[in-house]
């Protein structure tokens, strides 16, 4: 098992409720399957986090396959700005904790994904405290919290010590790009201009070439990922020692406005209905045990989120 899975494996003994981190732009790629071994009968709740860079569209599939395949399992998405987010994950949380007065929670995921973001918010949110974690844009940067911290009154939840860091699941070389693409592995480590060339041929398979032809100053589409960089970098001004246009600093460029949600919101991963139920299927960890007042209380928080999608569509 690799090392991240071994501590987080290790510190599950000591926590009543695991919250799991993926990526709402990759909704299976930043699955790993083999923390759903781990995590067996543990009470989970999963959060996609970064659901503001995601098409929200593709929320409802997801809830959909997951409802069916790891029943119990609450499914959040969420954005780490948003209060109102976090406060309904706070909600999930005490109704999953419930009865316990006193419940030691742990935040797992993929590098990158936004667990000392939502740490942070969680503490400010649930206790108006402030940043207890260190956030960074490039993976790796969660280390350690200097103890348990909690971030919730009633009932009282601590977060225990360092969220726990899982590598990225890399055995499909397209979901591999995918993580690469949302920024779950060092950039550094894979190849800039293909992730561009990736992401230009998903902006043109969902007939998006506007996003990026307006702001290249661009007359038509292109299929080219070199035609697209020379225009990035003649817009940037990104120039090579020698007058050549630096087409790795445009690469650069192009992959931060993706992240920032500049070229529009989008779901990587196939979202059909076939694909989540093979997947989902697939990964399943075994079915979560409820006490009936859990259960009550979750449907409960889970009609009111049906009713507040409603209101806001
Ligand atoms: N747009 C958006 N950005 C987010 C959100 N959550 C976190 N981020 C950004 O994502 C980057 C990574 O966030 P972190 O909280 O450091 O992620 P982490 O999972 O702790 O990262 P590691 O240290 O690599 O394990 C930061 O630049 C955050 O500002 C979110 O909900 N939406």
């Amino acid at each position: 098992m690799a090392k991240g899975l071994r501590v987080i494996s290790e510190r599950l003994n000591t926590v009543d409720l695991v919250v799991e981190v993926r990526d709402a732009r990759i909704p299976v790629s930043s699955v790993n399957p083999n923390f759903e071994k781990v995590v067996g009968k543990k009470k989970r709740l999963i959060v996609y986090n970064k659901a503001d860079l995601a098409d929200p569209t593709q929320q409802q599939p997801v809830t959909r396959a997951l409802a069916e395949h790891n029943p119990n399992t609450p499914v959040l998405f969420t954005s780490c700005n948003s209060h109102k987010h976090i406060k309904t994950l706070l909600e999930y949380a005490a109704a999953l904790a419930d009865p316990i007065p006193q419940v030691n929670l742990m935040i797992v995921g993929m590098p990158n994904v936004g667990k000392s973001s939502l740490l942070n918010a969680l503490r400010y949110v649930g206790v108006g405290k402030g940043k207890a974690a260190a956030t960074g844009n490039q993976p790796g940067v969660t280390r350690a919290v200097v103890g348990t911290v909690k971030v919730l009154d009633h009932p009282a939840i601590y977060l225990i010590d360092t969220p726990g860091v899982m590598v990225p699941h890399l055995s499909d070389p397209v979901r591999s790009l995918r993580v690469a693409v949302t920024g779950g592995i060092r950039d550094h480590l894979a190849d800039e201009q293909v992730m561009v060339d990736y992401l230009l041929y998903e902006l043109n398979r969902r007939h998006q070439e506007e996003a990026y032809m307006s702001y290249y100053n661009m007359s038509e589409p292109t299929n080219d990922v070199n035609v697209l960089l020379e225009m990035v970098a003649r817009r940037i001004g990104a120039m090579a020692k020698g007058g050549e246009l630096d087409l790795n600093m445009a690469s650069k460029f192009f992959l931060k406005q993706y992240r920032q949600g500049k070229l529009g919101r989008y779901t990587l991963d196939d979202t059909s209905p076939e694909a989540l139920d093979q997947f989902f299927e697939q990964v399943k960890a075994p079915t979560l045990e409820l006490s009936r007042r859990q259960e009550k209380k979750l449907a409960k928080l889970a009609q009111r989120k049906e009713q507040r999608r409603k209101k806001d569509d």
